[in-house]
């Protein structure tokens, strides 16, 4: 990729999701100030600009624990998830004030992965975004670690940040962090590690090459923001990872200098329904297939039918979603199942044929329908 046509990116993107992460955000005592004012500011620049800005930031947890006197994150989940309440309301009242120096209202949009899985919700939580955008008040997002347990989890904010650019059909996702971008290896544990300038696939390899421990102050590492941008990207939103702490760093992005990594879309954009099904679903269980079946859907684009599943992992009814693997356990894909996990377990492994007579009926002869089924 030219200078040229990374700039033109930038030049295009009308509407933008920024996101910016704990590591950045806190200080000694807490907030860092001068990173939140500097946001801020360059944030309320950007929308001078006519630039509609949606901003996904963390520091909750870290806020609160400083507030709280507390030398690290607790351990116990409610424990955490009162420190993460009392850090919210640090994070926005210094968002309130630093916005407001620049005549810009700011409002709090608190989202658990729940929030998404439903399509009324998805629907409410779009529509309160796009008025914000409209009267040109800043939405800042945070998962709402209050209530979201595991299960209702996005996990961290570089997947929330994904799904609001998702949801918001936004031009580019801005993650800004503590690093100049990703590099080839695990800079903490590799001296001779290097900035990867431009991303065209996130491959396995390049998954493998981003450290899964956080920062200090983190959730998730290099890998989560991967796997975020590979959501983005696999839907046509291209992303950049860029160092939060460097001054003017919003601006020196826009104004085409290459800093950060910046990941290119794909050509084959997934569509709503399948981005839906891979990235707002939470899996309910899981298929394992064998190798003829893992060819078949993954190079020949077909459906999975019993002949091929050799085991099924949770209890799950018709129409859940699931993950699909590999003999070797390898994440091959999500799908929609057109059976109930007990009615897999009894036609595993057989020919369509023999569906019927073992069920007493045969709705479907695949388990899970081609356009059910989204690769990874
Ligand atoms: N391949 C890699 N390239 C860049 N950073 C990496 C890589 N692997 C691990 N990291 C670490 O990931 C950290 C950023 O992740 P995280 O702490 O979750 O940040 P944030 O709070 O911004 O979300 C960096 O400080 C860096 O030490
Ligand atoms: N919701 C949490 C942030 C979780 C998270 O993903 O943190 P980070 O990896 O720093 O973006 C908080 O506000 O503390």
């Amino acid at each position: 990729m030219t200078p040229d046509e990374r700039h033109r990116y930038f030049d295009q993107a009308t509407r933008v999701v920024v996101k910016a992460g704990s590591n950045i955000l806190t200080g000694e005592n807490g907030l860092n100030l001068t990173v939140v004012r500097s946001i801020s500011k360059e944030i309320c620049q950007l929308m001078e600009r006519g630039l509609e800005v949606l901003f996904v930031s963390s520091g909750a947890m870290a806020c609160g624990t400083k507030k709280m006197d507390m030398k690290q994150r607790p351990a116990e989940l409610p424990q955490r998830q009162a420190v993460a309440a009392v850090g919210q309301a640090g994070l926005i009242l210094a968002y309130e004030k630093a916005f407001a120096k620049h005549g810009r209202q700011v409002a709090q949009i608190l989202l658990t992965g729940d929030d998404l899985s439903s399509r009324k919700r998805y629907l409410n939580a779009r529509n309160t975004l796009y008025t914000l955008l409209s009267w040109k008040v800043v939405p800042v997002i945070n998962e709402n670690d209050t209530v979201a347990v595991e299960e209702i989890k996005f996990g961290d904010n570089d997947n929330l940040a994904a799904m609001i650019a998702l949801l918001m059909d936004a031009h580019l996702l801005i993650n800004l962090t503590d690093i100049d971008g990703l590099f080839d290896k695990d800079p903490r544990s590799h001296a001779d590690a290097k900035r990867v300038e431009t991303v065209t696939a996130v491959t396995r390899s390049l998954e493998q090459a981003a450290g899964r421990m956080p920062g200090a102050l983190g959730t998730g590492g290099m890998m989560s923001k991967i796997q975020a941008a590979k959501k983005a990207t696999c839907s046509g939103v291209p992303v950049v990872i860029a160092n939060g702490r460097r001054k003017n760093i919003l601006t020196d992005l826009f104004a085409g200098k290459p800093v950060g990594t910046f990941f290119l879309p794909t050509e084959q954009k997934l569509c709503s329904r399948k981005r839906w099904i891979a990235y707002s679903l939470k899996t309910r269980g899981t298929l394992t297939v064998d190798e003829g079946a893992a060819g078949a859907i993954v190079h020949k684009g077909k459906s999975l039918l019993p002949g091929g599943i050799t085991s099924v992992s949770g209890d799950f009814s018709h129409g859940a979603p699931v993950d699909i693997l590999s003999a070797s356990g390898e994440h091959l894909g999500i799908g929609l199942v057109n059976y109930s996990a007990a009615e897999i377990r009894a036609i595993k492994g057989l020919k369509t044929g023999l569906i019927e007579k073992t069920l007493g009926a045969k709705p479907y002869d695949e388990v899970v329908h081609r356009n059910n089924l989204v690769l990874v």
